[in-house]
């Protein structure tokens, strides 16, 4: 066996599966599979498959996932820059298959860093309609609000929070709700050892109370009739059937939407038919566990809310639920800064005295002339003053509220002296149509990869796409083979690059 597993791990799967045994352990002398998904924000399969420089191979339970040939380095080439598809574990795309998202609704994923099934889910959503992106651990959640960025995410917004904090915060709001759970992680064994090293005996009781927790805040989160998934990366019954189980017995009002023994997916164990499991023996994917659980409709109960969560439900969230506010205003954060020195905002409703802070007013009109001369069109949403950056929410920052948030919507940029400068997550969420002016970069030339640097170009004015009535010198939606990358600045010949230094290709 080329992964050394502890005994007591080999032998609770020998128990489990029986004469099946040696097929599973047969099955970690293969290599792992390498996966891609197609960011369908950016492009469609159809495109991706017509463009792709490598080959792929359908994954069947995911109509946008693509094994990869062994080898191949996707992450190495600009395609990936211009986010057009996210490198994914095969077996991590199923979860968000079964969440059944549409366009417009109001979406939660509650362990989302690093952002693999976030920018699954803001795939499906298509621009409409809310992701809350969150995590638990402030490091994860750099990570999870980047994936989002290049993957151009318009409609998130990502929180570092404990799960109760979000039910408090949004009680019975979300229509669905991914819990994507921290567990003892055995079925990726095989493809990270650190995950056999830092396992014990112990870790599934572990991990199972924590699930549990989550599992409570997650139905207190969901609106009446919504749909819940939950899933792991693990084998451990305790972890899966056992802790869907347990929960059913104390929520009634919930049952298994059945996903399983069709298809690719085996049926879970025990008492909980419908509930799946993916196994590394069976399909091309290592380990997983999933269960679809729908509420039944039964309106939430109206609990009398303790003083301390009357304040946390200044009723704009109210007014989201029925009719969005009107008219947009915008709402500053106070930035607080925690000890790892990162930035993160607990929102306010009053406005700020620090004088380090631009007004209001004077952010929206740099705001406004930008957004004129640059796009020609507003984007929806609520203004956010977040210190010096502005962002568009998909929700009244009112919503927000007390809560530790990374990102509270779409960064759009910020303001140096008065004059407005565009985020590069702007640019990334962009289609070159909705820029006046954009340039398309090939990468079969070099020069994709020359801009991807941070190296400047010259271009001549007349590969410009420049909207009539739009002038040519000024920010440049750069594109790689057509699709938004980051900005430039092109004045008489010469693309200053815009791209920034954190993102370059190394
Ligand atoms: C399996 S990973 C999530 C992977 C992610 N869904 C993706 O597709 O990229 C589990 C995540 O749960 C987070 N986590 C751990 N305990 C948590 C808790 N109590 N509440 C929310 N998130 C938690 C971890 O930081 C970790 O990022």
């Amino acid at each position: 066996m080329a992964v050394q597993l502890p005994s007591s791990f080999t032998q609770r799967m020998k128990d489990l599966l029986g004469t099946e045994y040696k097929q599973f352990a047969d099955s970690y002398l293969e290599t792992p599979y390498g996966g891609i998904r197609v960011n369908t924000l950016k492009i469609t399969a159809e495109s991706l498959l017509a463009l792709s420089p490598f080959q792929l191979e359908p994954i069947p339970w995911c109509p946008t996932g693509y094994y990869t040939e062994e080898g191949v380095r996707p992450g190495k080439h600009p395609y990936y820059h211009a986010g057009l598809y996210y490198i994914q574990e095969p077996s991590a795309m199923a979860p968000v298959e079964l969440l059944g998202v549409q366009p417009g609704d109001r979406v939660l994923d509650l362990c989302a860093a690093p952002g693999g099934k976030s920018s699954q889910i803001a795939a499906k959503l298509q621009g409409q309609g809310l992701l809350v992106s969150n995590d638990l651990h402030p490091e994860r959640t750099k990570a999870l609000a980047k994936n989002l960025e290049l993957y151009g995410v318009r409609n998130a917004v990502v929180l570092n929070e404990s799960p109760d904090h979000i039910a408090a915060a949004f009680p019975h709001f979300f229509d669905r709700i991914l819990i994507d759970a921290p567990c003892s992680g055995e079925g990726m064994f095989r493809k990270d050892e650190d995950m056999v090293k830092q396992w014990e005996p112990e870790t599934p009781a572990k991990y199972a109370a924590m699930q549990r927790d989550i599992l409570r805040s997650a139905a207190s989160a969901l609106a009446p009739g919504g749909t819940l998934v939950y899933s792991t990366c693990t084998f451990a019954i305790e972890e899966n059937e056992g802790t869907i189980a347990e929960f059913l017995a104390g929520y009634p009002q919930f049952s298994v939407v059945p996903v399983g023994g069709t298809g690719s997916f085996a049926m879970g164990f025990g008492e909980l038919p419908g509930t799946a499991r993916l196994w590394p023996h069976k399909v091309k994917g290592e380990g997983h566990f999933m269960a679809v659980l729908r509420h039944d409709g039964t309106p939430a109960p109206i609990v009398e809310p303790e003083p301390e969560e009357i304040l946390l439900s200044i009723s704009t969230r109210k007014n989201f639920k029925g009719k969005p506010a009107a008219k947009p205003t915008v709402t500053r954060v106070e930035e607080v800064r925690s000890k790892g020195g990162r930035a993160s905002g607990k929102t306010t409703s009053g406005t700020s005295r620090d004088l380090q802070h631009v007004s209001v007013e004077v952010a929206l009109a740099a705001y406004g002339d930008f957004i004129n001369e640059q796009l020609g069109w507003e984007p929806a949403g609520h203004p956010v003053l977040f210190g010096d950056h502005l962002y568009i929410s998909p929700l009244p920052q009112e919503s927000l509220n007390g809560l530790r948030t990374i990102r509270p919507g779409w960064s759009v940029g910020h303001l140096r002296n008065g004059r407005f400068i565009p985020s590069h997550p702007l640019a990334t969420a962009l289609h070159p149509s909705e820029s006046c002016r954009s340039l398309s970069l090939s990468t079969s030339n070099g020069e994709a990869v020359s801009y991807l640097k941070g190296e400047t170009l010259a271009i001549p004015l007349e590969r410009l796409s420049v909207r009539p009535g739009s002038t040519p010198k000024g920010y440049m939606l750069v594109c790689i083979d057509g699709y938004s990358a980051g900005w430039g600045k092109w004045q008489d010949g010469m693309l200053k690059n815009e791209y920034p230094a954190g993102w370059r290709w190394t």
